[in-house]
């Protein structure tokens, strides 16, 4: 960890997240105003809003060159239900899942159409990140799915552990100014039939904000 101090001392930080409560005790513990965009010495923090448009409107007015490492913060579903909810997990590959075209039983990603790629690999980061995290593949979705057939199809096609509505946006927003982004997401809940009732929101936060309070004050 005397490697990270060093690099935590030298590098400026984006944190980027969809809301403000996913962030709330983070921003009580660094005594910060629940502002959109806020600066500090070591990090600046952008508060999104959900969804991809947000989120790339958000990163064109705020990302820049001066940043070295933009850290994606947030809840998400996993599709792995043996994945515990609370469980945090490095996100290191994220796909726009539903970019592309519908031919009539098929889907084909914009790749296929000749628009460029759906999917983004987060390059290795710059530090070491602490706790137990697991490590996986994301989708981002404009519909979070709640419907078996939907959600068996995506499986298939994809094979994610977790899906959020922003990771891919941030990954893309990372790789088109070369900055490295790790994506750190808490498992709220499980990607199935519409259950809200089971979702663990309140867990999944807690366990985020105290591995990014840890990870940010590098104890
Ligand atoms: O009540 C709902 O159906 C609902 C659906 C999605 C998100 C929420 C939130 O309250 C949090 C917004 C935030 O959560 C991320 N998230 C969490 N779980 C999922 C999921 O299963 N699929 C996609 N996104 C998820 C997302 O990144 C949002 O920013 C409520």
């Amino acid at each position: 960890m005397l490697q990270n101090l060093f690099y935590l001392s030298i590098m400026k930080t984006l944190v980027v997240a969809a809301t403000h409560a996913e962030l709330h005790r983070l921003f009580a513990h660094f005594e910060l105003p629940e502002e959109n965009f806020i600066q500090t010495p070591v990090f600046d923090i952008v508060i999104t809003g959900v969804g991809m448009t947000a989120t790339a409107f958000s990163l064109g007015r705020t990302l820049n060159n001066s940043y070295d490492l933009i850290l994606n913060l947030g809840i998400a579903g996993c599709f792995d239900y043996s994945v515990p909810l609370g469980q945090l997990v490095h996100v290191t590959t994220e796909t726009f899942s539903e970019l592309g075209a519908e031919d009539r039983d098929s889907f084909l990603p914009i790749a296929d159409l000749g628009f460029g790629k759906s999917t983004y690999q987060s390059a290795t980061p710059p530090i070491t990140l602490p706790g137990h995290l697991l490590t996986g593949s994301g989708i981002t979705v404009n519909t979070v799915h709640g419907n078996m057939d939907s959600i068996r199809q995506i499986e298939q096609r994809f094979h994610p552990l977790t899906e959020s509505m922003e990771g891919a946006a941030v990954f893309y927003a990372g790789e088109q100014l070369n900055i490295p982004v790790v994506q750190i997401r808490s498992i709220s809940n499980y990607v199935e039939a519409r259950n809200r009732e089971s979702w663990k929101i309140g867990l999944a936060i807690a366990n985020l904000n105290s591995w990014a309070i840890d990870f940010l004050t590098n104890d």
